[in-house]
């Protein structure tokens, strides 16, 4: 993964460079929408938007329901830039490709990253439509080494051997919680721990029986890549996972999941994850004191 990781770090600040120099917004906050959550970008106002395909350096969405787009706009007196699809592992990307727009969105100036997917349940407590503020998570392909930090440190972005303990930003769980209350959703609310899956398979009921023993509360195939690097380059995190299913854990138990119905789950509760979201961009506090100096 090494060579590959230096030539697609080489691509990020082209790629910045042109974003910057096709929209006037210098976004704050970034916004990575998950599976059926696209509609999040819908609340952006004076937007400007780029098809991946149409952006230099941008890798391409293939999954259904990330329509491709990145779209930019004003959200509350903040300036945002919003993934309308993000990039998985099990596409075929790379890990640096899978998060090649967070470093883009550090060189943008972005200081706040929020992360949303959609996630299967193994806690007892959450219910399909649920929303799981992510509190931390296990990063099962990067406990392997399957990591998109590996190979060569770019000492610009951060240090060789990031922290990540509190990469989910206290703070800005607190106040999603005290929102929550306010928008009288707090029962459909509570913090978890998420886990990344490799995917594209949905889980074995043996592998749902080990998550759940290991303390998991809702599994995905996305988000812990895209935090770690997040983290590594100073970017403030705020998570959160719709429960779309329940994850299979009983031989007994005849249902399955499939990915129409996370979609629908979405549709379902797109209002709600837009409240959140919004009244989260207004309350939360920027600093704009997030450049980093990409001359080399
Ligand atoms: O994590 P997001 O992109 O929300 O998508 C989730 O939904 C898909 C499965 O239905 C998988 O890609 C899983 O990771
Ligand atoms: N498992 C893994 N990823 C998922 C699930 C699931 O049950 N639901 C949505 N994404």
């Amino acid at each position: 993964e090494s060579p590959e990781s230096s030539a697609v770090s080489q691509k990020q600040p082209t790629t910045a460079d042109w974003l910057m120099s096709q929209t006037r917004h210098r976004p704050q906050v970034a916004i990575i929408c998950g599976s059926g959550l696209g509609m999040l970008a819908d609340t952006l106002k004076c937007q400007d938007s780029f098809a991946y395909s149409d952006i230099p350096g941008f890798p391409q969405s293939t999954v259904q329901g990330h329509a491709g787009r990145l779209v930019f706009g004003e959200l509350k007196g903040k300036t945002c830039v919003c993934m309308q699809g993000r990039f998985h592992m099990y596409e075929g990307h790379s890990l640096c490709k899978t998060t090649f727009p967070v470093r883009v969105f550090k060189l943008l100036g972005v200081e706040t990253l929020i992360v949303t997917n959609a996630a299967g349940s193994l806690a007892d407590s959450l219910q399909p439509g649920d929303i799981m503020i992510i509190k931390d998570h296990v990063n099962f392909p990067g406990l392997v080494g399957l990591n998109p930090l590996s190979g060569p440190n770019d000492d610009k972005f951060g240090p060789r051997f990031p922290a990540m303990s509190g990469c989910y930003d206290k703070g800005l769980r607190c106040l999603a919680l005290d929102i929550a209350k306010q928008l009288g959703v707090a029962s459909l609310m509570q913090e978890g721990v998420y886990a990344m899956v490799g995917g594209p398979n949905f889980e074995t009921i043996a592998e749902a029986r080990l998550l759940h023993r290991l303390g998991v509360d809702a599994v995905g195939m996305s988000t812990a890549p895209e935090v770690v690097v997040a983290t590594h380059c100073g970017l403030r995190v705020f998570g959160l996972s719709l429960i779309t299913n329940k994850v299979v854990k009983s031989y007994e138990d005849s249902e399955s999941v499939n990915h129409e119905g996370v979609l629908e789950v979405g549709r379902l509760r797109s209002h709600t994850v837009q409240q959140l979201v919004t009244e989260l961009i207004s309350r939360m506090e920027i600093n704009n004191n997030n450049t980093i100096n990409t001359a080399v």
